[in-house]
């Protein structure tokens, strides 16, 4: 599929599954950042080694990638890899294991407001009640 990208020009967005398939020695496509790098002429090429690239073949390298802290210099190199971008439908399926963390986190929070909150104002008013009822008697 063929759409107008943020800077006008045409960008071809490429399915997951497409992706996944593009993970031998003949042609190796990484992920990173939802753009779709052919790094197949690359391999032999890379700092870091071959193989872990065709570890990530395939599928999202964007932890690793940025764990590296790679250079400016790789940022560049890698910016003229790039074939695509990965289809806004399949983007949510990229979530970070760090973003899923971050829900769960705050899930358990909010359910520790829902009920500590109610809980302390019964809690407060029970006493005032008994502090006012005993005053009067
Ligand atoms: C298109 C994608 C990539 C490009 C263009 C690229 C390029 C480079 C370059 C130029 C270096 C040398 C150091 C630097 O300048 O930062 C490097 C080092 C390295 N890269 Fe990549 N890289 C890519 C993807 C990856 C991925 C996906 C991984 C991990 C799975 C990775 C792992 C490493 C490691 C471990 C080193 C360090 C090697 C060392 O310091 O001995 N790279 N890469």
């Amino acid at each position: 599929m063929e759409d107008k990208g943020e800077n006008g020009q045409a960008v071809k967005y490429y399915r997951l599954s497409e992706i996944e398939e593009q993970n031998t020695f003949k042609s190796t496509w990484i992920i990173i950042n939802f753009n779709v790098y052919d790094v197949t002429k690359f391999l032999e090429e890379h700092p870091g080694g071959e193989e872990v690239l065709r570890e990530q073949a395939g599928g999202d390298a964007t932890e690793s990638f940025e764990d590296v802290g790679h250079s400016s210099d790789a940022k560049e190199m890698a910016a003229n890899m790039i074939i695509g971008e990965l289809h806004p439908d399949d983007r949510p399926k990229m979530a970070k294991p760090s973003e899923s963390l971050a829900t769960t986190i705050e899930e358990t929070s909010s359910w520790w407001t829902n009920w500590l909150i109610p809980g302390l104002a019964a809690a407060v008013i029970t006493v005032m009640y008994r502090m006012y009822t005993s005053v009067e008697q």
